[in-house]
């Protein structure tokens, strides 16, 4: 069995005067120690499915299995990475890293030795005293992901944790977490607009169209890019040719939905 599954989802949002479908019949499934991303048109669903199976978001229909156990509530399997990184500003990067641990009870002599190696992973050891204010965006999204990897989870949800950062920042971190997640063998779920990342860190892609969200199609990263860092795979010429073929499916879909 595989490691996630996603089975029949449908969603909707109900409020007062309206009902919005947000996911219709949403099947996949992920193997351990896989990075797959989604990439659609805003609108389409991704944040609500990432949420549910977070265990954040109940869906109308549908069951999430990971490891064999269906979720139906947030589980220290689940690691959960969003935008903004939600480091308390009163804190060391030390408390604010270790604060999870703390609340499941797991702060022990061996976790703190782990999250001090996570640090040195992350090249943010030097810091640990410090405050989140007194960091730039970058180190924040460093300590934001050291955090999520402290409780040990074994999926982590990454909903467009790069896109606040510039540019330069942003693909030296992208090389940094796939080779951190490769190095602790975590099974990853990135929710992207940038269709560059998306090719340039996953396994596999999913396409989403929306009004209602589903799987358009699925893309898997040919192998040349998958053995390659991040960075590097961008500079393959196998990385363009997939880019215009998303590019494309993206740009139909979208025209789609304008009309
Ligand atoms: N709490 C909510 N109440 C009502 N409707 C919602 C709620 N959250 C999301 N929606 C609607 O559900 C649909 C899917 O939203 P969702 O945020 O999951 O899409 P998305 O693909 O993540 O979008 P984006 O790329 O813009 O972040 C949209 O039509 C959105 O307006």
């Amino acid at each position: 069995m595989p490691f996630l599954t996603v089975e029949h989802i449908h969603h909707i949002y109900f409020t007062k005067d309206s009902a919005t479908v947000a996911l219709e019949d949403v099947q996949l499934s992920v193997e351990e120690g896989e990075f797959v991303s989604f990439l659609g048109p805003s609108g389409c669903g991704k944040t609500t499915l990432l949420s549910i199976i977070a265990g954040l978001i109940k869906p109308v229909e549908g069951t999430v299995t990971i490891a064999n156990k269906v979720i139906s509530k947030p589980d220290s399997v689940i690691g959960y990475m969003l935008q903004q990184d939600y480091l308390f500003p009163w804190k060391t990067i030390e408390e604010n890293v270790t604060l999870g641990l703390k609340v499941i009870g797991k702060k022990t002599k061996e976790s703190k030795r782990t999250t001090l190696s996570l640090l040195k992973t992350m090249g943010i050891d030097s810091v640990e005293n410090q405050y989140p204010g007194q960091l730039s965006g970058g180190m924040r999204q460093r300590a934001a992901l050291v955090r999520t990897l402290a409780t040990n989870p074994k999926i982590l949800l990454l909903d467009e944790p790069f896109s606040a950062l510039d540019y330069q920042t942003k693909l030296k971190l992208e090389d940094l977490v796939v080779e951190t997640l490769k190095e602790f063998k975590k099974t990853a779920l990135l929710v992207t607009h940038d269709i560059g990342e998306a090719i340039a860190m996953s396994d596999r892609i999913f396409v989403f169209s929306s009004k209602p969200g589903k799987i358009n199609r699925t893309y898997v990263v040919p192998k040349e890019l998958r053995e390659l860092t991040p960075f590097d795979a961008r500079q393959h010429p196998s990385f363009s040719l997939l880019f215009q073929q998303i590019w494309k499916e993206l740009d139909q879909l979208e025209t789609k939905n304008d009309h």
